[in-house]
């Protein structure tokens, strides 16, 4: 088994200091119960901040270390202004509250990014250093997000995951940050990047491609040169562990003086960190109603809310922390009595044992976040009922909803629905409160904390490695192979190889750099060259007619071997399904704004490169499979390229040209063939043995090199004249 090298924000323990002494206690957390058998079994180490531990005197300091160190666990300590500007600042008032589409709670200045980067930093430089070749490291969550990115750089060949823990939000709502770039870039240094639910990794695609122009294939986007997986995986919770406790004698006892106290009062449970987006004034708020609505259950009905202290030294927590205070005196001021409270808030942690002891005791579990990327409370719940009893009020917004489908499902911003549903759960028949529970525990037991870091880690560790795909070396290496006397044919793709991509096909003209390089390359008598592009003959004559190259249009299905030379047309090609094509693109053309159809002699193309990203890739897709659909007995291809959906005659492509030039060169030429589209993989196809190819950009290739795009491709050609 791979060694686990485990990196996240905080280390899945607790230090306590006593008088003298002091201790290190392994959490019970989700993550920490998960991960701690793969950790201990791979003989890893975990990477983290042990909490605040500037009190301690050298002496404690030390045998935290030691006890640290018997755990696996790596020690980063954070200072008092990383806490403040790392952790309270850009982590906790920026990507918390953004990641939970809370824009009004971002600060207006974002002036702990740079904080942020720096301990990102300094957490990568420390796995970077316990780094062993063959480990896999796993990075934990939203204060981390730079890391993977900086962990490549690092260690280009490590095998990265990376796992976003809260909701990833839609890319209308992460493009309001103005470090949109850096945070996604760092995200795609890993491997594999997870998230909870479906809808966070289609969120996360849409934002690459918004913003990074970089299209996802179902599970996989290629970033410089490397293919990154993205995937949902669901967590769950230690279920087995829940569910013994939950039987223990001692939290039996506890459940039946739970009951006795109530005196037959129905018990409504809610237990959260204290967070602004848990939801818990809105929840008291239908409890009001609830009150309001049926006297009948005044008197009768308690809820118990335990929140625990979070983030206290964040302003918004401690608004927030009073927000519930007042809420729950107001309530109980309304509805206490001198024999009953409605609303029990504790302000505390709780042990494992009261927690199960108030699942295993509620009639209803109140689980009601605004946004949360999974909670695991609900799971803990349903997982501490081996009864087949209680029943779960889930919000539609945790990311549990979309697995938890027998709970009742409430919009927590719905405070007159969240009363409706929580009397339908009061009222609910003992046979359907089964039925919901067995379902419900059925999945919470299945899909369990094991299982997730299995999936996750199965899916990590079953990719190709780097070192296995390493990556293309760089063109410009490539150069030496060419130096030196001997004849040289150069098949040249246009756009975006000579010339990057411009709003329209017009204003991608050559620039006069361009048309002197190309002039210096023809003059060369060892150097025959030829550009070979999907454009229309008479663009290329207009551009290049004048210089001594080889012009080959519309994929080769036009020739003009030599300046002064006629053009000539491959023979036996139809264009006949031209006719019926074209209304079609046309249509298109008319509904996408911004995008537009292209007519060459043989070939049709839609362009939607002034199209949103998004919109159009999915619009693209769309035209393909409608195509398919209608013309798939036609002679013709329909090819996906850079914004653009072709489609072109059957028996044409871009490595014909190579076939026809070499014809009429001696049969030791040496040939080289630049290109960035996948046209161009036609071309290094056709390149004879010993031929070199180099691909401008990180898509999948079968070129031998890749250079990173048209200043590149245009260095090494000024390298081939010796400049
Ligand atoms: N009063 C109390 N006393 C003792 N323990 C208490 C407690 N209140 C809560 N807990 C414990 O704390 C954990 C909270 O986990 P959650 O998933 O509910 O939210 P959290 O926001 O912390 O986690 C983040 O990470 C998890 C895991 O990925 C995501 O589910 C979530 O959406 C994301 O915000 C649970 O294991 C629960 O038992
Ligand atoms: O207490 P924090 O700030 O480390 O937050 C813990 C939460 O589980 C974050 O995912």
């Amino acid at each position: 088994m791979a060694r686990l090298l485990l990196v996240s924000n905080r280390l899945p323990v607790t230090v306590k200091a006593e008088k003298d002494s002091v201790s290190v206690v392994r959490s019970a957390g989700g993550l920490a119960t998960g991960l701690s058998r793969p950790h201990e079994r791979s003989g890893g180490l975990w990477i983290g901040w042990p909490g605040d531990v500037s009190r301690l005197t050298d002496a404690q300091r030390s045998q935290v270390e030691k006890q640290l160190s018997d755990l696996r666990c790596v020690p980063l300590y954070l200072s008092a202004s990383e806490v403040s500007r790392f952790y309270e600042g850009y982590s906790n008032r920026v990507l918390w509250p953004l990641c939970h589409y809370m824009l009004d709670r971002v600060p207006r200045q974002d002036r702990d990014w740079d904080a942020y980067r720096k301990a990102n930093e300094r957490f990568a430089d420390l796995a970077a250093k316990h780094y062993q070749p063959g480990d896999t490291i796993w990075v934990h969550d939203y204060q981390l997000m730079l890391v993977p990115g900086m962990l490549r750089q690092r260690l280009p060949q490590a095998r990265i995951g990376y796992f976003h823990h809260i909701p990833f939000p839609s890319s209308e709502i992460f493009s309001t940050l103005p470090r949109r770039g850096e945070l996604l870039k760092g995200l795609l240094g890993a491997d594999l990047i997870g998230f909870h639910a479906v809808s966070y990794v289609r969120h996360f695609s849409g934002t690459l491609l918004r913003h990074l122009g970089l299209d996802t294939d179902i599970d996989r986007v290629l970033f410089q040169g490397r293919e990154v997986r993205v995937g949902a995986f669901p967590m769950g919770i230690d279920a087995t562990a829940f569910e013994t406790l939950a039987g223990e004698p001692g939290v039996l006892d506890e459940v039946k003086t739970l009951q006795e106290r109530s005196r037959g009062e129905r018990l409504l449970v809610g237990i959260d960190r204290l967070d602004y987006t848990k939801g818990i004034p809105r929840r008291l708020l239908a409890v009001q109603r609830v009150l309001e609505r049926e006297p009948s259950l005044r008197g009768r009905l308690r809820f118990i809310q335990v929140a625990v202290p979070s983030r206290t030294q964040v302003q918004a927590y401690a608004e927030y922390r009073e927000t519930v205070d007042e809420i729950v005196g107001r309530i109980n001021g309304l509805y206490g009595t001198v024999h009953s409270t409605p609303v029990h808030y504790l302000y505390r942690s709780l042990n494992e044992k009261q927690l199960v002891s108030l699942y295993r005791g509620a009639d209803v579990m109140l689980v009601t976040p605004v946004r949360d990327g999974m909670n695991l409370v609900a799971k803990e719940f349903c997982a501490a009922r081996p009864d087949e009893d209680g029943v779960l009020v889930l919000s539609e917004f945790a990311g549990a909803a979309s697995e938890m489908r027998d709970a009742l499902l409430v919009n927590p911003y719905d405070v007159e629905g969240m009363a409706d549903a929580i009397e339908q759960a009061l009222e609910m028949p003992k046979p359907e409160r089964q039925d919901r529970m067995r379902c419900l525990r059925a999945g919470v037991k299945t899909r369990d904390v094991h299982w997730w870091v299995a999936s996750f880690l199965d899916r990590l560790q079953g990719l190709p490695s780097v070192a296995e795909k390493p990556p293309l070396p760089d063109g410009m290496t490539a150069l030496d192979k060419l130096k030196g006397p001997g004849r040289k044919v150069l098949f040249l793709d246009y756009d975006g190889t000579l010339v990057g991509f411009a709003p329209t096909p017009e204003q991608a003209a050559p620039d006069a750099e361009l048309m002197t390089l190309l002039q210096e390359l023809s003059a060369r008598p060892d150097l025959s060259v030829h550009i070979v592009s999907g454009r229309p003959r008479e663009t290329l004559e207009a551009w290049f007619g004048e210089l001594p190259v080889g012009l080959h249009a519309e994929h080769g299905l036009w020739s003009r071997m030599r300046r002064g030379q006629p053009w000539h047309a491959l023979p036996g090609v139809s264009f006949e399904w031209k006719s019926q094509v074209k209304p079609v693109l046309d249509a298109f053309a008319a509904r996408v704004t911004g995008s537009f159809v292209e007519e060459k002699t043989a070939s049709l193309a839609w362009h939607y490169r002034r199209v949103d990203a998004e919109f159009g890739a999915l619009q693209a897709r769309e035209l393909r499979l409608l195509l398919f659909e209608k013309f798939s007995q036609e002679p013709m291809h329909i090819l996906p390229g850079d914004r653009v959906v072709e489609v072109r005659p059957k028996g044409v492509n871009k490595g014909r040209v190579v076939s026809e030039v070499l014809k009429q060169e001696a049969p030791d030429v040496r040939v080289l063939a630049v290109g960035d589209d996948v046209t161009d993989e036609d071309l290094f196809a056709a390149v004879p043995p010993g031929g070199i190819t180099v691909h401008a950009g990180n898509k999948h290739t079968r070129a031998a090199y890749r250079v990173e795009g048209p200043p590149e491709v245009r260095r090494l050609l000024k390298a081939l004249l010796g400049k």
